[in-house]
């Protein structure tokens, strides 16, 4: 069966990594018999400079009839004057919302090529396999009321609403405790319960979903403690189930485990395993155009891709050990590099998966 894939690239340093993936699915197409189709659109800043809307409706016609999308990144300081309907993230958030991708999963590993380029001490991190799931459809991202007031004194008030419902809470808590069965079968839920209320529910739903899964150890961490222990003693970790807010910060800290953020891919996936696939990081507008930046999260995305939407496991596999392939054998972008250390383009990082790619497969 045919399946058909929709290619984001967005902004900033999106279409150079996303050129990399593309590269990627092209060879899997010609050489791997993988059956597929690719179509383009634009998101973001892009498709607002094209058509005045980040995402335009044409775009999302194409999404909603997609059976996966591959995003690069939206967003760059050009566009952060302009309204926030109007703004690249809106493009990206427009998209999660309206396919209903609730479940974000953002596995955070430490190739053992690149203990040296993380920021802790190799043996705080040696052998780190976290994920992180993150709920991406609600909590103040998506809550109402929102928005900036003028109130009876003139002054101004900002405003956005923490909401949860216990069949959003329960969705995702289930995603995770299914993902711990595949792993290590430890569950960390983290809110902040102590002070929101929104973030008790969640810890009260947590707790009753665990009973569903007596095999599974659930524990639960306040945020800031689990911030804090992210840096500690990350692999006392094994799934993370938490919101929307703060699975953002958590995975962001995350990645700097791994060494850098152009590692660190996603998948958004809603209740039938459509799924839009991403690296975890931004535009980088401090690095665009030069042809410098990391391909390997979004390259990494496509395994996702492969392995949750395409129904291609074995594919899947074979692009992941193609990229500890180029590991081993030491090249590396700027943002993975020892200081003083030779390092490849953009470009060359993703001929590279390609080589490895094919002698994989003689
Ligand atoms: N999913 C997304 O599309 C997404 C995610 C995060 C931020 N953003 C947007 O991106 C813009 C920039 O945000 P930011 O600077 O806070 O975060 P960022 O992730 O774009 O960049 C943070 C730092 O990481 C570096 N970096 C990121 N990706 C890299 C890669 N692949 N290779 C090498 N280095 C890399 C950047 O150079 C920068 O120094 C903003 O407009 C923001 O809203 C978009
Ligand atoms: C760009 C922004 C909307 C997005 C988010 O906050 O979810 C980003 O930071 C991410 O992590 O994908
Ligand atoms: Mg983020």
């Amino acid at each position: 069966m045919s399946h058909s894939v929709l290619i984001l690239p967005g902004d900033g340093i999106g279409p150079e990594i996303v050129a990399e993936a593309v590269k990627v699915l092209i060879t899997l197409r010609d050489e791997f018999a993988l059956n597929i189709t690719l179509e383009h659109a634009l998101v973001g800043g892009a498709a607002y400079e094209a058509s005045g809307h980040p995402l335009p409706p044409a775009t999302l016609d194409l999404a909603r009839a997609a059976d996966a999308v591959l995003l690069g990144a939206v967003g760059g300081p050009q566009w952060e004057a302009l309204p926030i309907a109007l703004r690249p993230e809106k493009g990206l958030l427009g998209l999660r919302g309206e396919l209903g991708l609730f479940a974000n999963l953002r596995p955070a590993i430490l190739y053992p090529q690149l203990a040296a380029a993380s920021t802790l001490k190799p043996e705080i991190v040696a052998g780190l396999d976290i994920l992180i799931v993150r709920e991406l459809t609600g909590d103040i991202y998506f809550g109402q009321p929102r928005g900036i007031e003028t109130l009876p004194s003139g002054e101004k008030r900002g405003l956005n609403s923490m909401v949860y419902t216990e069949s959003e809470i329960e969705r995702i808590c289930h995603v995770a405790f299914a993902a711990a069965r595949q792993r290590q079968h430890r569950v960390c839920s983290v809110d902040k319960a102590n002070v929101l209320e929104c973030t008790e529910l969640w810890r009260e739903v947590a707790t009753r979903v665990g009973r569903d899964y007596p095999d599974v150890q659930l524990n639960h961490l306040y945020v800031d403690n689990a911030a804090m222990q992210l840096v500690r003693a990350p692999k006392q970790f094994d799934v993370i189930v938490t919101g929307n807010l703060f699975g953002d910060i958590l995975s962001d800290a995350a990645a700097m485990l791994t060494g850098s953020i152009g590692m660190l891919p996603s998948a958004s996936l809603d209740a039938n395993h459509k799924g839009m696939y991403e690296p975890i990081h931004g535009s980088a507008p401090d690095i665009a155009g030069r042809g410098v930046a990391n391909p390997l999260a979004t390259i990494l995305s496509v395994a996702m891709m492969l392995r949750y939407s395409l129904a291609a496991p074995a594919l899947a596999d074979l692009v992941e050990k193609a990229v500890v392939r180029v590991l081993d054998r030491g090249l590396r972008t700027a943002d993975i590099a020892a200081a003083g250390t030779e390092t490849v383009g953009t470009a060359q990082m993703g001929d590279a998966v390609i080589t490895a790619l094919r002698e994989l497969n003689t």
